[in-house]
């Protein structure tokens, strides 16, 4: 059998965790291999002992049927290995050349030969189909091209093998669907790719076979076009799962949260929300769908104290809050999970039980006349990490950067849920979570709702917004297109709204 890559028995210990125990995957050339685990399974461990920022402590890697040492990344590119991380390493104000060729320039002289380099990513660009122009800055292009340059960067040195870990997590649909295209591209010119990915419907899409491991231990290999999503997430999880989000109809009470022609700038100072009204009654959940980039993130932010409107109100159960302070709104019944985990969510550096407290430590029993009470804390994070099944090595004295993306956001996720808000703004709340764990915080949201608080849902999966919320507002470059009832409505009806068609109907409340 002709293999681009064979990890053999590998084992890899952290402190308190076994986080890869004998884990061995099989890459065969010209094939797109899905690497599939729940939240902590050790998916970017054993990548990052194939890219060589880690070492095992044990097994064998083959590439190309050699044995090889993989002591450091630079070894890693010399065998034809790249990878693409999840949160991309470029330069934003260096252009897509410059950032390319960083740690690998040639020089004409004492110059370096950006032309050369240019004229080699433009060729390398066009026979994979990705698009890319070589002059534009980092900062001035999307997430998903971003990402491609990523891609290219692997291609301009070379790579045989490449890693792509959770692709999707960034991208829109259309950009999800092109990204297909480009892996096909890739294999069809022999290269290999290793998929990681939570998302069943793409290793369907996509992968030839796929590798389930479960906390640290391979469970098998499959062959994807002949196992359902269905088997492939039981073995993933250990037991069986369910798709569709099991609740009964809403019971609306009074207006909890209103929001009354809200205009909101972007960091470009262009309107990026114009007049937007939107009200969100307790016992409901309110999503809202939108392709991204059409002013969700200026409307959360706007409603969380993050950014200052242009014109407009919002109200918190009848009160005006438009001027608070973040602290105040807080304190005043809003639970926010943020767009990005690491930026806004967390403070990487602390540990668990410190950022389990962010928004509270000021507070009893977290301090009493400015002393933090670390017993209190950590009895507070405890119990938020057992109810939301945080995994890590060292429990809530784990420092939040060793945690897998997955349980970043569990642990968020929990820290919100636990200040019980009248008012909670989920964003992008299953980002990188695996099914289980989906499952269960799609079940605490509804639980939120039933317990009569007002939930704001913005997601840019479908799924989830027909899924869990009562109604549904869309929104197109930064206008309210319409509200609908979410058992009235369908994917096809959103999709279409989401493109700009107007169809406002199905009921407002
Ligand atoms: N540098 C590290 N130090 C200590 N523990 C670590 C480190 N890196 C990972 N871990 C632990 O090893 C386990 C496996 O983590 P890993 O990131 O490989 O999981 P994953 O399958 O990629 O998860 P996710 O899908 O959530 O990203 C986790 O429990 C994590 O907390």
């Amino acid at each position: 059998m002709d293999y681009a890559v064979e990890m053999l028995d590998i084992r890899k210990e952290f402190p308190g965790i076994v986080a890869n125990d004998d884990i061995t995957l099989r890459l065969k050339r010209g094939e797109i291999h899905a690497l599939l685990g729940e939240n902590g399974a050790g998916k970017s461990t054993l990548m990052g002992i194939l890219f060589g920022m880690y070492q095992a402590d044990r097994g064998m890697i083959k590439v190309s049927g050699k044995e090889v040492r993989i002591g450091n990344p630079n070894v890693a590119t010399k065998l034809g290995i790249g990878m693409v991380h999840q949160h991309f390493k470029l330069v934003s104000t260096f252009t897509v050349t410059e950032n390319i060729i960083l740690g690998s320039e040639t020089r004409k002289g004492l110059v370096l030969d950006v032309k050369t380099a240019s004229k080699r990513i433009e060729q390398l660009s066009q026979r994979y189909g990705l698009n890319v122009d070589p002059h534009a800055k980092i900062e001035d292009i999307s997430v998903g091209m971003q990402q491609r340059v990523e891609i290219l960067k692997m291609l301009y040195r070379d790579a045989e093998v490449l890693i792509l870990d959770e692709p999707t997590a960034v991208l829109t649909p259309q950009e999800i669907l092109d990204l297909g295209i480009i892996m096909k591209n890739l294999i069809g010119e022999g290269k290999s790719i290793i998929l990681i990915t939570h998302k069943l419907k793409e290793i369907k899409a996509n992968a030839h076979r796929c590798t389930v491991i479960r906390r640290g231990k391979t469970i098998g290999t499959v062959d994807v076009a002949s196992t359902s999503e269905l088997v492939m997430a039981e073995m993933m999880v250990g037991r069986s799962v369910t798709f569709k989000v099991d609740k009964k109809a809403a019971s609306p009470g009074e207006i909890v949260l209103q929001v009354d022609s809200l205009s909101v700038n972007n960091n470009k100072k262009c309107l990026a929300l114009n007049n937007f009204s939107l009200e969100v009654r307790a016992g409901e959940i309110v999503g809202i769908a939108g392709v991204d980039g059409n002013g969700q993130s200026e409307l959360v932010e706007a409603i969380a104290g993050l950014r200052k409107p242009e014109s407009g109100s919002v109200r918190l159960k009848g009160e005006e809050i438009t001027g608070l302070s973040v602290r105040s709104r807080i304190h005043r019944g809003i639970g926010h999970i943020p767009e990005d985990r690491q930026k806004r969510g967390l403070v990487l550096d602390y540990t668990i039980a410190e950022n389990m407290v962010l928004e509270v430590y000021h507070r009893e029993p977290h301090s009493k006349r400015g002393i933090l009470n670390k017993a209190a804390i950590k009895q507070y994070a405890e119990r938020i990490i057992a109810s939301f099944d945080v995994r890590s090595g060292q429990g809530a004295s784990s420092i939040v950067r060793s945690l897998s993306g997955g349980n970043q956001q569990k642990a968020i996720i929990g820290r919100e849920i636990e200040l019980n808000p009248d008012l909670l703004i989920a964003v992008q709340p299953t980002r990188g979570l695996d099914v289980g764990s989906i499952e269960y915080i799609h079940r605490r949201l509804v639980e939120q709702r039933d317990k009569g608080k007002a939930v704001l849902l913005i997601s840019l999966e479908l799924d989830e917004i027909l899924n869990l919320s009562d109604r549904i507002a869309v929104l197109n470059q930064g206008e309210r297109i319409g509200v609908v009832n979410a058992s009235e409505t369908n994917e096809n009806e959103i999709g279409m709204m989401m493109a700009g068609v107007t169809a406002e109907g199905g009921g407002e409340a």
